[in-house]
C-alpha cells in the first residue's frame, strides 16, 4: 500500500481552525470484480480562510473527492464535517442549507452559460433561487466587483461578448452572491489560456484575502497548486500520498509521486 505523508508541524497543529474535515473517506463505484476504488481512506482538513488544493493526475480521484465534499455524491464510508456538523449524509432542507454555505465553480465556463442569457439574467436567476430578487442590481454589481468585473455594461453582455476568463469570473460572482463560507473550484481554470488563468487564480486569492473565504481548488497542474495554495494535498490512484503547507510540499517533497509531479514543472526549482 502507498505510504501517506502528512507534513504538518505538530507545533503548529491547532493554529488553524478546520472549517471542513474528512476522515477515512472511501468511495467505491460499482460492485464485485467491476468495483473501482476511486478514493481510499482519505483524511484531510480545509482550514478557515485558507486555499487548499488537491492535485493529482487524471483518474487520481480528485473530482470524486470534490463531488463528495459538495454533497453531490454519497460516500461509501468515513465521515465529513462542516463547522463541526456531520455532513456525511445530508438530505432535504439540511442539504439545501449546506449548498448555501458551500458553493461550486466547475471547469467549463462555456457550457454553464445559456448563450441567450445576458449576465444580468443569469445572475437574477441565482438571486431568485435565493428568494432575494429585491436586492437586485446592487447585489449583482457587488459580486461582479469582487471578481474585477466592474461597470454596468457587463450586466447586459451575452456570453459571446465575454472572454473565457471573464465568463469564469461571472460564474465565481454567481457563487459569491450566495454569500458562501466555502468555495469549491474543480479544474476551474483548465480551459483558460495562461494569462486568463492567472487572472482567475488572482481572483481566488483576493477572495481569501479580502473576504476570508475558505477555498478548495482542484487541479491536475501542480504549478497552479503551488501558485495559489496555502496547503497542498497530493492524490495518486485514490490515495492521498502527501499533504502539508505548500512550501514544505514543493521545496521538500517526501513522496516520490510528488517529486515526479514537480519534475514536470522545472520553473519551480529555478
Ligand atoms: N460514476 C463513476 N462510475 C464508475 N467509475 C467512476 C465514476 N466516476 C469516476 N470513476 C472512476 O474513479 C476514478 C477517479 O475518477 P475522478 O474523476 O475522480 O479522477 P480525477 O482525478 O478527477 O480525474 P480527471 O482529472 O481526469 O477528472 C477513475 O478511475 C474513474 O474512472
Amino acid at each position: 500500500m502507498t505510504q501517506s505523508v502528512v507534513r504538518d508541524d505538530p507545533a503548529l497543529a491547532g493554529s488553524h481552525e478546520a472549517l471542513f474535515s474528512a476522515r477515512e473517506v472511501n468511495k467505491t463505484f460499482g460492485h464485485g470484480r467491476r468495483a473501482v476504488e476511486a478514493v481510499k481512506n482519505v483524511s484531510f482538513d480545509l482550514n478557515k480562510g485558507q486555499i487548499t488544493t488537491i492535485v493529482g493526475e487524471s483518474g487520481s480521484g480528485k473530482s470524486t473527492m470534490a463531488r463528495m465534499v459538495l454533497g453531490l455524491l454519497p460516500i461509501t464510508s468515513g465521515t465529513m464535517t462542516f463547522e463541526d456538523r456531520d455532513v456525511t449524509k445530508l438530505r432535504g432542507g439540511a442539504r439545501t442549507a449546506y449548498w448555501r454555505d458551500v458553493q461550486a465553480v466547475f471547469q467549463d465556463p462555456f457550457s454553464a452559460f445559456n448563450q441567450f442569457f445576458t449576465v444580468r439574467r443569469l445572475l437574477s436567476r441565482a438571486l431568485r433561487l435565493l428568494g432575494d430578487a429585491e436586492a437586485g442590481q446592487a447585489k449583482m454589481e457587488e459580486a461582479l466587483n469582487h471578481v474585477g468585473l466592474s461597470g454596468p455594461d457587463v450586466l447586459d453582455r451575452f456570453p459571446h461578448q465575454l472572454s473565457g476568463g471573464q465568463r469564469q469570473r461571472v460564474m465565481i460572482a454567481r457563487a459569491l452572491m450566495m454569500s458562501p463560507t466555502m468555495l469549491v473550484a474543480d479544474e476551474a481554470t483548465s480551459m483558460l489560456d495562461a494569462s486568463l488563468r492567472v487572472n482567475v487564480l488572482n481572483v481566488l486569492t483576493d477572495l481569501r484575502d479580502q473576504l476570508g473565504m475558505t477555498i478548495l481548488f482542484i487541479t491536475h497542474d501542480i504549478g497552479q497548486a503551488c501558485y495559489l495554495a496555502d496547503r497542498v494535498l497530493v492524490m495518486e490512484h485514490g490515495v492521498m500520498v502527501e499533504q502539508g503547507p505548500t512550501d514544505k510540499v514543493i521545496f521538500d517533497p517526501q513522496h516520490e509521486y510528488t517529486r515526479r509531479l514537480l519534475s514536470d514543472v522545472p520553473r519551480l526549482h529555478d
